[in-house]
């Protein structure tokens, strides 16, 4: 589906479908994420700072279930796309959850941070992190107590990597989006900075929000439609 000759510079960029079928829920379907918790409590600044525990309680939930899901055959579709792709290429996922990395995806951009990583309030370094973040973990770096946050973007946060993900963006011909419904900015505006220079195809369960901004829309899941694309 995609000739090497020429290879025009791709730019990728995935959402919570993607995770579906290794059993991580996504946000805004039934059972979602979002059904079940409310965004202010959990994913913002102030959520974190009225009510740490709750924050770290969620977050932490997230991490652990890491141990019980695998990539799929989407994300394996991608990451030997990036390892032969003898052109540019982007990842970018506003996944949170490693499967990517876990793929072997090394041309990837987590724009909304990774539960692998926790950040330090205080001397601001990100550390890889394993188990759970609480009101008295430890910086590696500073060694300070009670001031590690999960290392994840929250609404009202700028989004990381923009420098790097814009630039791609600047020069991509091939732009595919998976998995992603398109609420949520400034990953839903992609398609339009893109559009009418780079070939566009969204691949997802159900069109998306920005489904009538794509050249093209192919509908089904994940674990089918990316292989057979990337072929
Ligand atoms: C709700 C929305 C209206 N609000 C925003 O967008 C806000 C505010 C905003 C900014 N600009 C705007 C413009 C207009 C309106 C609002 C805004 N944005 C921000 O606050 C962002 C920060 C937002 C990041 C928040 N953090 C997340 N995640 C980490 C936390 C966590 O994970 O807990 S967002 C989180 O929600 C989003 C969820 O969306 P999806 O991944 O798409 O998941 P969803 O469930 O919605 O859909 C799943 C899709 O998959 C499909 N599917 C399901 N199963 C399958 C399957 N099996 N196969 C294929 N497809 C499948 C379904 O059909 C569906 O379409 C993801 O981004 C995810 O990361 N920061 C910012 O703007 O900073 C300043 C700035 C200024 C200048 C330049 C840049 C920045």
């Amino acid at each position: 589906m995609v000739s090497t000759d020429a290879a025009p510079a791709i730019v990728v960029l995935t959402g919570a479908g993607i995770s579906k079928e290794s059993g991580l829920a996504t946000f805004r379907c039934e059972g979602g994420a979002w059904q079940q918790v409310r965004i202010e409590d959990v994913a913002t600044p102030e959520g974190f700072s009225r009510n740490p525990q709750r924050v770290h309680d969620f977050y932490n939930a997230r991490r652990a279930q890491l141990a019980e899901v695998t990539p799929n055959a989407a994300h394996l579709a991608l990451a030997e796309l990036d390892r032969h792709w003898p052109g540019d290429f982007l990842l970018i996922t506003q996944n949170v959850d490693d499967l990517h990395e876990r793929a072997g995806s090394r041309r990837l951009v987590n724009m909304h941070g990774s539960l692998r990583r926790a950040r330090c309030l205080g001397c601001e370094a990100v550390s890889p992190w394993e188990g759970n973040t609480t009101l008295d973990s430890r910086c590696p770096a500073c060694g300070e107590v009670g001031i590690m946050r999960p290392d994840i973007v929250w609404f009202g946060e700028m989004p990381q990597q923009l420098e790097r993900i814009y630039a791609a963006l600047g020069q991509c011909e091939l732009f595919l989006s998976i998995g992603t419904s398109g609420h949520v900015y400034p990953a839903a505006g992609f398609v339009a900075e893109v559009q009418g220079r780079a070939r566009t195809v969204e691949l997802n369960l159900e069109p998306s929000k920005g489904a009538s901004l794509f050249d093209e829309v192919r509908q089904g899941p994940a674990t089918e439609l990316v292989p057979e694309f990337v072929a």
